[in-house]
């Protein structure tokens, strides 16, 4: 489903003409199979943006490829790269990125609008997510009269309404509590399960990492699998 194939990436830092090559992914090979949970953990600075600014095709890297699906994002202009984003992927981020203005229906609603799907399907599939995701008695709710959780539920169900196959997580448990974290690391795995949802999701936190079947550590640019015999 993913594959990340010798993928290097320099960035040049500093002042014009004193640049300095700072080398950031470093020959990164791995896959990611269908229905997998992955995690990528690894120090502030060790590259793990970067690797999945590099997968989602916000930019590409200086060498080597990344196949999605079967398509190298690095053969696709930048249209057909938009386009292949929407139907590929979906996002999770640490900061929730809701529409202040919108209610918690609309915001989960607005990536059909801009699909241009009718009004009655749309509602019929928002309020069929929003219940999956526990949302039902908030639809009405602005952002901010929502708890952390019940925000971050609302951008889950954001990313999946157009029904990608992967979504592409950076710190999803970042800005809740340890209790409200269980509770979101519960519906990410309920959605691996029951949706077949792929997710990548990029941590520094061991719990989050737990839920994942396998996980890579980033270290100075470099991905080493982990030991995960401790997952059943
Ligand atoms: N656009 C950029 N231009 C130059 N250097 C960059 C750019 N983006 C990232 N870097 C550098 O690349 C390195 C890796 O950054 P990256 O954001 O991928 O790390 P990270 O592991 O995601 O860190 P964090 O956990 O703090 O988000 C850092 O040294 C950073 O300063």
């Amino acid at each position: 489903m993913i594959h990340v194939n010798n993928v290097n990436h320099t960035f040049l830092i500093g002042k014009k003409g004193k640049e300095k090559k700072v080398p950031v992914l470093k020959g990164l090979t791995f896959n990611v199979q269908e229905g997998e949970i992955v995690a990528v953990v690894g120090k502030s600075g060790s590259g793990k943006s970067t690797l999945l600014n590099t997968i989602a095709g916000f930019m590409s890297p200086e060498q080597g490829s990344i196949i999605i699906n079967g398509q190298e994002t690095a053969a696709l202009n930048e249209t057909e790269r938009a386009e292949f984003r929407l139907n590929n992927f979906g996002f999770i981020f640490q900061s929730f990125q809701l529409m202040p203005g919108l209610t918690a229906f609309e915001n989960i609603e607005l990536p059909l609008k801009l699909k241009g799907v009718s009004p009655k399907k749309r509602k019929v599939s928002v309020l069929q997510l929003m219940k999956k995701v526990g949302l039902e008695s908030v639809s009405d709710h602005y952002p901010n009269e929502l708890s952390g959780g019940q925000q971050q539920r609302v951008s889950i169900a954001r990313a999946l309404i157009t029904n990608p196959p992967i979504l592409l997580a950076d710190e999803p448990t970042g800005s809740l509590d340890s209790e409200t974290e269980q509770d979101i690391l519960m519906l990410i795995q309920d959605l691996n399960q029951t949706m077949g949802v792929t997710f990548v999701i990029i941590t520094h936190d061991d719990e989050v990492a737990s839920i994942a079947h396998r996980k890579f550590k980033m270290h100075d640019g470099e991905l080493k699998k982990e030991d995960m015999s401790h997952v059943i």
